[in-house]
Parts: structure tokens; C-alpha cells; sequence
């Protein structure tokens, strides 16, 4: 078997992959609760895949109130090395129109209304997001996705709003003053908790719309967006496939693999037990014990 184990994070539209063998849907818990759905794991040739639909299977949950910390820990605790996101976004650009993919390698969140970290009162951590995506494996998503027939933007800012909403045209024009790309609801916390988690992360943005900033009568409408996400869905499960061809035989170290090394600040003797024993595996390693 590879040594990697690919986590995907499923947005709207994506519910499942079709072309995993051997799938199957397990059940999982957490201690921050239930993730969105069930997890389907499979293969595709000797690269094992966790997949998870983001808003579950028949877009029930919002994205305010997507359990990120209970997705990222489910993930982790199913093995994975590293996590694609796959995201519908709204394009901020002229140059990015709906049916492009952007390789977001940038974010500024504005979202107010979720717990954004697993770290609390009896253990404080700080770990970086300067760059909160991980290069090599977004240089891979980037390869697979012109494979699978996409035009590809290698690089992106993505503006993480709180919806569910979406923005004001006031919104949407201050946002592209701030230099900002592509505008979605959910790539925030989840990035923030995979770099907790020690999980490389890299986020797929498939273009739907232009979101609201390009004149007086321009609106996001979400039955444009469905049909747009219809055609841009099938290439993006087809970068899956492509990517598990293309990864290499070996999984070199990534330095977000042992993050946590240099990001706990509290002293060892004022950790809270209970708060390291509900961190489990995401703690395991750096801690060396048992999760
Ligand atoms: C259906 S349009 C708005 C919805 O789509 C995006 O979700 P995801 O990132 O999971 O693909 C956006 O963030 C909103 O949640
Ligand atoms: N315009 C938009 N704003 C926020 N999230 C989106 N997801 C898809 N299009 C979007």
C-alpha cells in the first residue's frame, strides 16, 4: 500500500466518489461530536481515500454549523496524511468565471460564529498560518485537476465568510480591494484545525459564480450556483482519480507533520489530563503516548 492516505473534504456537490473500490461507509464519533455524515474510505489503485461530504450526504448542514473540529478529528483518527478540500467559491476576479479551478494558497477569515481551535483553558497552542496550505500537495491537486479537463489557477486568496448569506455588492467590492480571489463559507476554521491536527492541507476551489461585485443587478443566485456545481462536480472528482495516480511511491516528512512540537506553550505540569485525554490522536505524537 502507499504510504499516504488522502483525506477529502467533499463541498456542495460532491456527496461521494463514485470511483473508490472496495468503498464503504463506517461510522464514526468524536469527542467534539458526530463529523458531518459517515466516512467512505476505499482505494483507488494502492492510495487509500477517506472521503467526507462536507455538508452530509443531501446538503443538510449549513456552513455555520459544520462541525469542523469533529470533521478534522475524524479524519485524523481514519488515518489520513494529508487532506484535500474541495470547495464551491464565488469568483472576485474578472479572470477567474465560473467552471475554473483555483488552488487557494491564501485566506483572510471573517468568520465570527465558530469555535476555531481545539486547543482551550489547560492547554494553549499557537501554531502558524502564514502558510496555511500546503504546497506540494496543492502542486499535485493542481496537476490532477488540468488532467481531469480544468482550467487551473495555481494560487488564489479565498475570503472565508460567516454566511449564510451571501455577501452585499459593499461586501463584495471591499473584499476584492483587500486582494481577495474567490469568496466562500467553509474553508475556515477547517483549515486552521487541519494545521492543528498536523494534516497537510490543500483546497480545490471550483468557480460558480461572480458573486455579487460586478454591477447594479448583479446577484448570487443559488439555482445559477447548483447548475454551475453540477458541471464543475464530475472534474472534480476526476482530479481525485488523477491524483491518485500521480502521487509519488514515497511520502516524503512535511514540515506540518510535526507542527505541535514547537506551537504547545503551556507548561507540562499546568495541562489539563482530561483536556489531553479528549485531544486523543491529535496529541498521540507529539506527546508520545498512546491515543
Ligand atoms: C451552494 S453555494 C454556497 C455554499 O457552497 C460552498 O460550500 P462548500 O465550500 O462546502 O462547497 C459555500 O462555502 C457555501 O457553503
Ligand atoms: N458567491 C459566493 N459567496 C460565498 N460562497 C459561495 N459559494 C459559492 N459561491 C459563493
Amino acid at each position: 500500500m502507499s504510504e499516504w492516505t488522502i483525506g477529502i473534504i467533499g463541498g456542495s456537490g460532491i456527496y461521494a466518489i463514485d470511483a473508490l473500490e472496495g468503498a464503504e461507509w463506517i461510522d464514526v464519533d468524536t469527542p467534539w461530536g458526530p463529523p458531518s455524515d459517515q466516512l467512505l474510505t476505499g482505494r483507488l489503485g494502492d492510495v487509500r481515500f477517506v472521503f467526507l461530504p462536507r455538508h452530509g450526504r443531501g446538503h443538510r448542514i449549513p456552513p455555520g454549523e459544520v462541525n469542523a473540529r469533529a470533521n478534522i478529528h475524524a479524519l485524523k483518527a481514519a488515518g489520513c496524511t494529508d487532506l484535500v478540500a474541495i470547495s464551491a467559491v464565488g469568483s472576485l476576479r474578472e479572470e477567474l468565471p465560473p467552471g475554473h479551478f483555483v488552488v487557494v494558497d491564501q485566506f483572510i477569515d471573517r468568520t465570527v460564529a465558530r469555535p476555531h481551535s481545539f486547543f482551550e483553558t489547560g492547554l494553549v497552542a499557537h501554531v502558524s498560518m502564514a502558510d496555511p496550505t500546503c504546497e506540494r500537495l496543492s502542486a499535485l491537486c493542481a496537476a490532477a485537476a488540468e488532467r481531469a479537463g480544468a482550467s487551473v489557477r495555481r494560487g488564489g486568496t479565498y475570503l472565508a465568510m460567516e454566511g449564510p448569506q451571501f455577501s452585499s455588492r459593499a461586501e463584495s467590492l471591499m473584499y476584492r480591494q483587500w486582494g481577495c480571489d474567490v469568496i466562500g463559507m467553509t474553508a475556515m476554521p477547517e483549515a486552521k484545525l487541519a494545521r492543528e491536527a498536523e494534516l497537510p492541507y490543500a483546497l480545490v476551489g471550483m468557480v460558480t459564480d461572480y458573486d455579487c461585485w460586478r454591477g447594479a443587478g448583479e446577484k448570487v443566485e443559488v439555482a445559477a450556483v447548483i447548475a454551475q456545481l453540477m458541471a464543475n462536480a464530475d472534474t472534480g472528482r476526476q482530479l481525485v482519480v488523477e491524483l491518485a495516480r500521480s502521487l509519488p511511491a514515497r511520502r516524503e516528512p512535511s514540515p506540518v507533520d510535526t507542527v505541535l512540537d514547537a506551537a504547545l506553550i503551556t507548561s507540562p505540569d499546568a495541562r489539563d489530563p482530561a483536556l489531553i485525554e479528549k485531544l486523543g490522536i491529535l496529541l498521540a505524537r507529539t506527546l508520545g503516548r498512546q491515543a
